[in-house]
């Protein structure tokens, strides 16, 4: 049984299982139900008691919190509804994880997903929710926290001065849904650990392609040359390429139809402010493993799509052509079907 002050969370990597302990450690917690795609996480989840820990820096000490409610999906025959849900799996996978909970999803729902890149909220109401009037409120949430898994119940925060920003997505449809969004950016905004702001969409919308250029270059070099982020700064040879990408980024942003009403302020992105914003980047981030590197080491789906690919769609919408950003996702995706192909090939000769 779920109600209105029911919180789900989908994806318990880091980020998810991060909010879902934030949650469960306000004074008043409200009801967190875990929704979980693999038996073998499941029945962990129940070995620890419902609990899942996080620790404050890599040696601090272990905070537990439990009480968690769980559901299996795809066993679960639940058809309640549900209200509010935290998005927290890859940007790829956002549809096909909410697949089998689509049914209890429509215009009650706030989504707020957590997440790099950008085109799901097109993704899922195109291929979820194509009905204006059965569409969910969106909330966006940017994460700037550094966080791992250790174990699959056990999330580690690296320092204490990450923080998270929230804003609901306003689009052409956005009116008078009857979801109610604050209760899920009340909660969100309470947690002292997730150190989250609220921010009105034109601000938030603006954050969110300042991260997504910086991610743009970073996270298909760092997994092709297969180094981490800090080392794309050093390699003088990347320099012509960042400019060519970021060239094009300045040009797609410049005729986005979403900004062309905005203050010139909140829509101008010269090329260098995204070298700038992406010098920042590789400096706070200079020792960490991008998540694109990750996914290629692991033999998992990259978010190339929803990043350099995302640009490469609204580019030819709007007439540019972005040479640039549409080789590297090529290159991605050739990388990351690599092993597939060399398998298949394998199999291929031994016939
Ligand atoms: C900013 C950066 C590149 C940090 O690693 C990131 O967002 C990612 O890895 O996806």
């Amino acid at each position: 049984m779920t109600s209105a002050q029911t919180t789900h969370i989908i994806g318990l990597g880091s980020i998810g299982s991060f909010v879902a302990h934030s949650l469960r450690s306000l004074p008043n917690p409200p009801s967190v139900t875990l929704l979980v795609h693999r038996s073998n996480l499941y029945e962990e989840l129940a070995s620890k008691g419902w609990k899942l820990g996080l620790r404050l820096g890599e040696n601090g000490d272990l905070q537990e919190e439990g009480e968690f409610d769980a559901e299996m999906l795809g066993e679960s025959s639940d058809s309640h509804p549900i209200y509010n849900l935290i998005v927290a799996v890859k940007a790829s996978a956002t549809v096909s994880a909410l697949e089998p909970i689509r049914h209890r999803l429509g215009s009650h729902s706030t989504i707020c997903l957590f997440q790099n890149g950008l085109g799901q909220v097109e993704d899922l109401n195109k291929r979820m929710f194509p009905d204006i009037s059965t569409r969910p409120t969106y909330i966006f949430g940017i994460m700037r926290h550094g966080v791992y898994l250790r174990s699959s119940t056990e999330v580690v925060l690296a320092s204490s001065n990450g923080c998270a920003a929230v804003g609901i997505v306003r689009n052409e449809e956005f009116s008078s849904r009857p979801s109610q969004p604050q209760f899920l950016l009340d909660v969100l905004l309470k947690s002292p650990v997730l150190r989250c702001e609220k921010m009105e969409w034109p601000h938030l919308l603006r954050e969110q392609l300042l991260k997504l250029a910086a991610n743009c270059v970073l996270n298909p070099l760092t997994a092709l040359l297969d180094v981490r982020n800090g080392d794309i700064k050093d390699n003088r040879d990347l320099w012509p390429l960042h400019c060519r990408l970021l060239k094009e980024i300045s040009m797609v942003y410049g005729k986005l139809p979403e900004l062309q009403n905005l203050p010139r302020d909140l829509a101008h992105f010269s090329v260098e402010l995204l070298e700038n914003v992406l010098l920042d980047t590789i400096n706070k981030t200079a020792r960490n493993s991008s998540s694109m590197r990750e996914d290629i080491r692991k033999g998992r789906e990259t978010e190339i799509e929803y990043i350099n690919g995302w640009i490469v769609r609204r580019g030819r919408e709007l007439g540019i052509d972005c040479v640039a950003n549409e080789s590297i996702t090529q290159l991605v995706l050739a990388k990351s079907h690599q092993d597939g192909r060399d398998k298949n090939f394998q199999i291929w000769k031994a016939k």
